[in-house]
């Protein structure tokens, strides 16, 4: 029977719920379609990083890098690690070790769902670049606590990352609408974005069946939320792509919706996926946490594994929880009861 090395990363938080919530969906999947998933499960979080300083192990990176691939929950307690630190001790050096360049994040809303704006048939798929450009971390601080301190923070846009991200972007659009969105913001950022305009526009020749428009950030924000049909493949810098796909998952009902993929498209190292959400400090412990998205980025990852039809297969059961009414409003349903309507859907 084949199987698959998987890598849990619970994480904090409601990541820990989500998590097993994905887990038992995704073993029950393995067994109904012939294949197993054989998990190793690491501590690293935040609690792991006050009792031991960091927030993985220094041979944490080559740890993961056996796996065929990672599930992950959330990081961050903010109460008692700084984020900075949790986010650029775990999550974000394994999105840039690992060359995850392509974070695939689908906002669509499910059936039964009506989010905020009711936007019957919002469906649109964001491309968010993963290795640099605003998180790059590169910068200091200097005459710290005087009058003359100094902070800066510098954004990164290398060819070869802007140029991997873009064309990833157009292959995209190429399998979906052929239709690309190219956010940018070069009226303002002179240097970076017009480059990436530049070479949006220099590759558009080589996708002659793409039809490419480029919004500014603050533009394509109101566009979402008012003319989500006009959009299909969206493709943004890191730091735009994070927060609007936060924006997306609010639309789609709320971030306990929102599925995300971290791919690494030359599979020379393994992917990762995640819902976008955090550690939600606010509900944790409550059992209240929504486990579509973490499930939807399961789904997304047996897709990577090349076990489409599990994968379909558990997508068909989350649509069958949420077309009943389960998990279709915030807050109603526990974590358990979402849970087990989706395992049961899977038959
Ligand atoms: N990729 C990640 O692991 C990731 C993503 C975002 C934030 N974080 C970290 O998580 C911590 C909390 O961040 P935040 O509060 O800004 O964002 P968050 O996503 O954790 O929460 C934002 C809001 O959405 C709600 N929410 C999130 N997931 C939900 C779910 N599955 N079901 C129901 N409601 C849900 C929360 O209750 C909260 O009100 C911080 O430490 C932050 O750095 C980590
Ligand atoms: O990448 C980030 O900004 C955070 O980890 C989180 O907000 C995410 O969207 O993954
Ligand atoms: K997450
Ligand atoms: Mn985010």
């Amino acid at each position: 029977m084949k199987t698959y090395k998987i890598a849990l990363l619970p994480g904090d938080g409601i990541g820990r719920d989500v998590t097993a919530a994905a887990w038992a969906v995704l073993e029950k999947t393995a067994a109904a379609n012939g294949f197993s998933l054989d998990a190793t499960s690491y501590p690293w979080s935040c609690d792991y990083y006050l009792e031991n300083g960091s927030m993985m192990p220094a041979d944490g990176i080559e740890t993961l890098r056996s796996f065929d691939a990672i599930l992950l929950g959330a990081v961050g307690w903010p109460r008692k690690v700084p984020d900075s630190v949790s986010l650029h001790g775990l999550l974000l050096p394994i999105r840039k070790a690992f060359v995850q360049y392509a974070n695939i994040r689908p906002h669509r809303l499910l059936p039964g769902v009506q989010g905020p704006l009711r936007a019957a048939g919002f469906d649109i798929l964001c491309i968010r670049e993963n290795t640099e450009g605003e998180y790059s971390g590169a910068g200091g601080r200097v005459h710290q606590g005087t009058d003359n301190e100094v902070a800066v923070e510098t954004s990164i846009f290398t060819r070869t990352g802007v140029e991997r991200i873009l064309r990833f972007g157009f292959e995209q659009a190429r399998a979906r609408s052929g239709k690309l969105a190219s956010v940018t913001k070069s009226n303002a950022q002179k240097y970076s974005m017009v480059f990436w305009d530049e070479i949006t526009q220099r590759l558009s020749a080589e996708y002659p069946d793409v039809e490419v428009t480029s919004y500014h950030i603050d533009a394509m924000a109101a566009r979402m939320v008012m003319a989500p049909d006009s959009l299909d493949v969206v493709v943004a810098s890191n730091l735009f792509g994070d927060i609007l796909t936060d924006l997306g998952a609010a639309i789609q009902g709320g971030l306990g919706f929102a599925a995300s993929a971290n791919i690494n498209p030359d599979r020379s190292a393994p992917s990762m996926f995640e819902p976008v959400h955090g550690s939600a400090p606010d509900i944790a412990h409550l059992g209240i946490a929504n486990p579509i998205a973490a499930i939807w980025s399961g789904a997304m990852m047996l897709e990577h594994l090349g076990e489409k039809a599990a994968a379909a297969r558990v997508m068909a059961s989350i649509e069958a929880t949420t077309a009943r009414g389960i998990g279709a409003i915030p807050g109603k349903d526990k974590t358990d009861a979402i849970t087990a309507s989706v395992l049961s859907a899977l038959g």
